[in-house]
């Protein structure tokens, strides 16, 4: 496997704000990877670096294996779709995806126009009147049929509702099943996005404390349910990584169990169930923002 993205002690300080600090990591060709972490983690500071948008303090950032600072040729290859994009004044949806080809060479427009209904985006409309749903819309649109090799995508749904964030998932999905590429997400609702990552980096005060197959994630913890009292009974002396009690309901996430330990769990009257990733990336930052109706969903599942 060849890595497409590659940082080696990348740090970047806005006078004494440590933003990105000492982060190695790489990420190889191909998947859809997640980058996750809190409110001012370092999640927009490092894709810009990794876009050549922001020059590094110290350390190396590297896409293609090459530098992107200044550097068309890579560049080209390489989508990046964030919140807060600025426009030309008075450039309408339509404007956006008729010089989105100019950018990106491997553009859709057909599956542009599909997207487009899709997610019912007003393209005769200023992006500057755009709702922010809306102008998610378009970052989606634009982020997707760009089918650029390296894409990231910055929180690029934030102004989505719930169901067009699904028909998202969906089709970056199915998308990227027909036309395989890399796709870089930062986002704050893990637990939606769970099952589309592969891999898993999760920055916390621009440390990376988590760089995992998201699989393997999963399998170092799992997640106990139960009634209060038994489930804090079996608790006691464990590491507990993750907590929450409904009513006279428990469940905690205790670091990987063996088949032993497992079996006591059950006999203790406890249940095992999937493990939350988001469950786990908190318990690793102390918090990142919790989807309550999520999490139940897929702990009752
Ligand atoms: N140009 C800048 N000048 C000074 N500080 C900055 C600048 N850009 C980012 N920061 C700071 O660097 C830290 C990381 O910011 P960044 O935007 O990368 O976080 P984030 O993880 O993307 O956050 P969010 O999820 O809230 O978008 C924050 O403390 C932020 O205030």
């Amino acid at each position: 496997m060849t890595a497409i993205v590659e940082a080696t002690g990348l740090t970047k300080r806005f006078g004494r704000v440590h933003a990105v600090e000492d982060a190695t990591f790489s990420l190889d060709e191909g998947g859809i990877h997640g980058l996750l972490g809190r409110n001012g983690a370092g999640k927009t500071t490092m894709m810009q670096l990794l876009t050549g948008q922001e020059f590094a303090t110290e350390g190396e950032a590297r896409i293609f294996g090459e530098s992107p600072v200044e550097n068309a040729h890579a560049l080209r290859r390489v989508c990046f779709i964030k919140e807060s994009q600025v426009y030309p004044d008075g450039f309408k949806g339509k404007h956006v995806l008729r010089s989105a080809p100019w950018f990106f060479d491997r553009w859709d427009a057909a599956f542009a126009e599909r997207l487009v209904r899709a997610f019912n985006a007003p393209l005769d409309r200023p992006m500057k009147k755009m709702s922010r749903g809306q102008r998610s819309a378009i970052g989606v649109i634009v982020g997707l049929a760009s089918r650029a090799e390296l894409t990231f995508l910055d929180e690029p749904y934030a102004g989505l509702d719930a169901v067009a964030r699904q028909r998202f998932y969906d089709l970056l999905l199915e998308d990227y099943t027909a036309h395989p590429r890399t796709v870089v997400l930062s986002t704050h609702l893990i637990d939606e996005a769970a099952n589309l990552l592969q891999r898993v980096l999760v920055i916390d005060d621009g440390r990376i404390v988590i760089d995992a197959d998201a699989d393997e994630l999963r399998a170092t913890a799992t997640t106990l349910v139960g009634r209060a009292a038994d489930v804090e009974a079996y608790a006691v002396g464990r590491e507990v990584l993750d907590r929450t009690t409904l009513g006279g309901i428990a469940s905690i996430t205790v670091a990987g169990l063996s088949a032993e330990e497992r079996r006591a769990a059950a006999s203790a009257g406890l249940e095992a169930s999937p493990v939350s990733l988001q469950g786990l990336v908190v318990s690793r930052t102390g918090g990142v923002e919790h989807d309550d109706a999520t999490k139940n969903k897929e702990k009752s599942a």
